[in-house]
This record gives structure tokens, sequence and C-alpha cells, in this order.
């Protein structure tokens, strides 16, 4: 199977001597996948986007798209060349034009309005067709946006932070929209964001940048579950890191002798998940140092009651521990805390 998108060996500075910003990217998207670059502020995201895109040349490697050099080795073909759309943060729709011209906007040939019309049905947008896009909700603006993306027929969509500019509730409605909008249109695409919720429900595989490198790659549950390094573990939801020393199945801890995935010898660092623990079932004495209630569950802030502090530190040891949002524990209160989840063996 041909992929939709592949990335080969890609690097990108922006000027002599400064450092990469992406460094020997690796990355194939295949037809109907939709893949997200996850990572924080800086790490490379929106450029690997307009290197897709073709607003940025690579400096080594190659891009393609549907199996055709875009990039790379000499070849480059003009962004309207490549058959990409692109759905950015600000919808950029011209305000003077209706919906439906803002669709047709770009498009060429005798059946323009049709397929403006087609699409602003795939987004349930009809109604709308004659409004401006003041007179629609941020939600809905989004919505023409990706009607304006799709309407070309493009192989691959590139989608550049497209919900933040839109409130919580809407977001995530929005969102789910979009999703299933590219799911029924068998669509490929790459959606760039920093907010690890979105990656987890969206897509399909997701890439954890850090620095410019690809530091993980995998299907959201694999990633989050086995995470490869303490900053996935921490960037991609919450995690306790924790050190001991291996001795073969077991890793001994501050919080005792803890189960590894699989035999080690030696230092190693453990990404415990908070929801891995419980509280007041047994295991090692602690305190509740604080609490942040989400209504649905709770995390605690725990520390370890009666251990010698660790060798180095100032500090007892804390841990971050959901629990159920009932009953309460509150500050100060004692407890016991179980490890009831699987280690992960993580590199620092
Ligand atoms: N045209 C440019 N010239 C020089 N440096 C640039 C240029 N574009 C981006 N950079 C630098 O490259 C790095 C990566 O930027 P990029 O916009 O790709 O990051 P990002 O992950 O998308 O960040 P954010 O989430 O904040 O949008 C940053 O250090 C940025 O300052």
């Amino acid at each position: 199977m041909t992929a939709v998108l592949e990335l080969r060996g890609v690097s990108k500075s922006f000027g002599r001597g400064l450092p990469c910003v992406l460094t020997d990217v690796n990355l194939s998207v295949q037809e109907g996948e939709l893949l997200t670059l996850l990572g924080p502020s800086g790490c490379g995201k929106t450029t690997l986007l307009r290197l897709v895109a073709g607003f940025e040349q690579p400096d080594v490697g190659e891009v393609r798209v549907a199996g055709e050099r875009v990039a790379g080795e000499g070849a480059y073909v003009a962004p309207e060349q490549r058959g990409v759309g692109m759905v950015f943060q600000e919808y950029a729709l011209f305000p003077h034009l209706s919906v439906l011209q803002n669709v047709m906007f770009g498009l060429r040939g005798r059946d323009r309005r049709e397929r403006a019309r087609e699409v602003l049905a795939m987004v349930g947008l009809t109604v709308f067709e004659q409004r401006f896009p003041h007179q629609l909700s941020g939600g809905q603006q989004q919505r023409v946006a990706l009607a304006r993306a799709l309407a070309p027929k493009p192989r691959l969509l590139l989608l550049d932070e497209p919900f933040s500019n839109l409130d919580a509730a809407l977001r995530h409605a929005t969102r789910a929209e979009m999703h299933s909008i590219l799911r029924e249109a068998n669509m490929t695409a790459v959606l760039v964001t920093h907010d690890q919720e979105e990656a987890l429900a969206f897509s399909d595989r997701l890439a954890v940048l850090r620095g410019g490198i690809i530091e993980q790659l995998g299907a959201p549950d694999d990633v989050y579950r086995t995470p490869r390094s303490a900053f996935v573990a921490s960037f991609l939801g919450r995690s306790n890191l924790l050190s001991g020393t291996a001795h073969g199945a077991h890793a001994e801890t501050a919080l005792g002798e803890v189960p590894l995935p699989e035999p080690l010898r030696g230092p190693v660092m453990l990404s415990l998940r908070p929801e891995d623990f419980r509280l007041g079932e047994g295991g090692v004495p602690v305190s509740i140092v604080s609490r942040e209630y989400k209504g649905h569950d709770v995390t605690y802030t725990v520390q370890l009651s009666g251990l010698p502090r660790s060798a180095g530190s100032l500090h007892p040891l804390e841990l971050l521990v959901q629990g159920p949002s009932f009953p309460l524990l509150t500050h100060g209160e004692h407890t016991t805390l179980r490890l009831v989840g699987p280690a992960q063996v993580v590199r620092q």
C-alpha cells in the first residue's frame, strides 16, 4: 500500500550554524489515517506541516505525497500543485464572501457550485450557505474552513491547531464532528496540537515531538500505556517518575518491590500512572498532602510516611494518585497506597 504522506530523513534549520528545528524525521501516513503531531511549543510541529504543504523546503531528506516526490533531492512541487488542503487555527475566511462563495473560492470548472454545496452538506451547513462568516459561531466558521479545504478533493489534509480558538465545550463538539466528517470522507489527515487530550481522542496514531525529533510514534493507547521516555510519560498524561534498582523481575524502590515488565538489572527509572494506584486497600502508609477535585475523580498528592528521605533529596517522596470522588480524603489524613497497575521502564 502506498503511503499518502512520507517523510524520509527530513532535517531543517533556519540558517547556517543555527540548530536544527527538525532532525532526521521519518514518518509515513497511510490512506484514511488520522495522525497527530503532539509536542510542546517550539518543538517543530508547524515547521513540519509547512514542509509538507510546501511553504518551507527541507535541508536534507525528502517529502512524498501519494508516492510523488514533492520536495528534496532537487525536486520541488509548488504548494497549490501538491493536492494538500489546510485548515488553520484562525479560520482565514473571506469576510465579504458568503459561506457558499467562500467554499467555491479556489474551485474551478462548471460544477464548482454543486461541489461547494456537496461539501457544505457534508459538514452540515447547507442552511447557512448565504450567511457571512461574522453571522456564524466559531465552530461553524471552522466547519466552513474545513468544507473549503475538502472541496478540491485533496489527497491529504493538514490541520494546524484547528480547535484552539474555540472555548472548551465547542472545542470538544467541533473536534468530534470534524473527526466523523473526516472518517466519512476516508480523508487522510495530519493534525498538529499541543493538547494531549485532543491527540489521544482524535488520532489513529500520534507522534510525540521533542526538540525537532520524533520521540515516540504509535497508537494513542500504546504510547500512553508504554511510554519509552520520561518526557513522553509526563507529556502525554500525568506520570510519577520513580528511580529504583532492578534485580531481575522486580525493582527495589521507595515504594518497595515493584514488578517489571521484563527482567532487568541495575538502576532504572519507572513511570507509574496515577490511576494505577489504590488508596486505603493496603500497601505502604501515606498521608494526603493535597487534592485536585475534578467531579468524576480526584487527583491526590500523597506523601510516603515513615520512610527515610531518599538519598540526596530534602523532601519525602510525593506521588500523584487518582482516586474516586467519594468518599473524599482530606489534607493530613493517613491511609495506605498500593500499586495495582504495571510499571513502565523509561529512559531519562
Ligand atoms: N521562519 C523561521 N525563521 C527562524 N526560526 C523559525 C522560523 N519558523 C520557526 N522557527 C523556529 O523553529 C522552532 C520551531 O517552531 P515551530 O513553529 O515549528 O514550533 P511549534 O512546535 O509549532 O510551536 P507552537 O506550538 O508554539 O506553534 C522555534 O524555535 C521557532 O522559533
